[in-house]
């Protein structure tokens, strides 16, 4: 459904260039369909390294003129000054997708003074192992089919679920965000284990392939973490000694702040002026 678009990607860092890296893995788009900016010669090259046939340039306003889909993923702090750049050379009815954490469609329009079809995404950085988990909403000027074809961008890189842009905020406090937490957790598992005696490699091997495992199990079987918790858990045995230890310290109170602060950073960056 993709393979008539020609995308244009605005600030290919990580997020732009996983969707670059998905949409030529799966075949959606020729590489010569694709022109991808980014700041610094050397980060450039290494984009034309990375996808050959892409087009790869600090070209702001060629790469968006004559782009069908034109993706925004510049950090917020960018943002302002970009739409400035590109506003008089966006086509009517281009489909424009931004990754930016908290700023509305509204002021995205707004900014590119036109009532464009905007579509918010919020992916996440396992996108660059397809494994990404995207949401999207539909700005005002947005139909049905812009979704599909904002889905079928993402969907190169992972799942995607659609929400009402309300929510967004708060999926970017738990899933935009939320490998940095699995990270820490690993992090925290590796050493545990390194504490307790394992060589380091060991430990981290163990500590990764629990986290996805665990994670598969709980996505493969559908039942819910409380089931697949107590098949872990012997009476008497290790598991709940430690699920009482982690329970003494509030773990899930812990996760629970950790997602609202985060959601709640994400709505003050909706002014796009910072
Ligand atoms: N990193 C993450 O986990 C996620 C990030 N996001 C959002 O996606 C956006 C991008 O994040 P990252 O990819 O992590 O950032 P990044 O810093 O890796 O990439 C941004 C890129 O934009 C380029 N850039 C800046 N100004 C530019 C301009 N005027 N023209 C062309 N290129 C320009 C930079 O050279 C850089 O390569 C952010 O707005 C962030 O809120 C969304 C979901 C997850
Ligand atoms: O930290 C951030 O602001 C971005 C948005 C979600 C993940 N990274």
């Amino acid at each position: 459904m993709l393979r008539d678009h020609t995308l244009a990607v605005l600030g290919a860092g990580n997020i732009g260039s996983a969707l670059v890296g998905g949409l030529l893995r799966g075949g959606d788009l020729p590489a010569d369909q694709i022109r991808a900016t980014r700041r610094g010669e050397a980060a450039r090259e290494a984009l034309r390294q990375r996808f050959p046939g892409v087009h790869v340039s600090d070209d702001n306003r060629g790469a968006v003129s004559g782009a069908s889909i034109v993706i925004i993923s510049v950090k917020p702090q960018n943002v302002a000054a970009l739409m400035e750049e590109i506003r008089p050379h966006v086509a009517p009815g281009t489909l424009v997708l931004s990754t930016l954490a908290g700023v509305p469609t509204g002021a995205l329009s707004r900014a590119l003074g036109q009532e464009l079809p905007v579509v918010r995404a919020m992916p996440n950085t396992p996108a660059l192992v397809d494994e990404g988990a995207t949401a999207l909403a539909a700005g005002e000027w947005a139909d049905e089919s812009h979704v599909a074809t904002a889905q079928a961008v993402f969907e190169a890189v992972g799942i995607v679920e659609v929400v009402t842009e309300n929510l967004m905020d708060a999926v970017t406090g738990l899933s935009g965000s939320g490998p940095a937490y699995v990270f820490m957790l690993i992090e925290g598992l590796t050493d545990a284990g390194v504490k307790q005696g394992l060589p380091r490699p060991t430990s981290s091997r163990l500590a990764v392939q629990t986290v996805l495992g665990a994670a598969r199990l709980a996505q493969e079987t559908g039942e819910h973490p409380a089931i697949l918790r107590d098949q872990v858990t012997t009476p008497g045995g290790t598991t709940i000694a430690a699920v009482a230890e982690l329970e003494k310290h509030g773990l899930r109170t812990m996760m629970i702040d950790a997602v609202q602060i985060a959601t709640e950073r994400s709505r003050q960056l909706s002014d796009l002026d910072g």
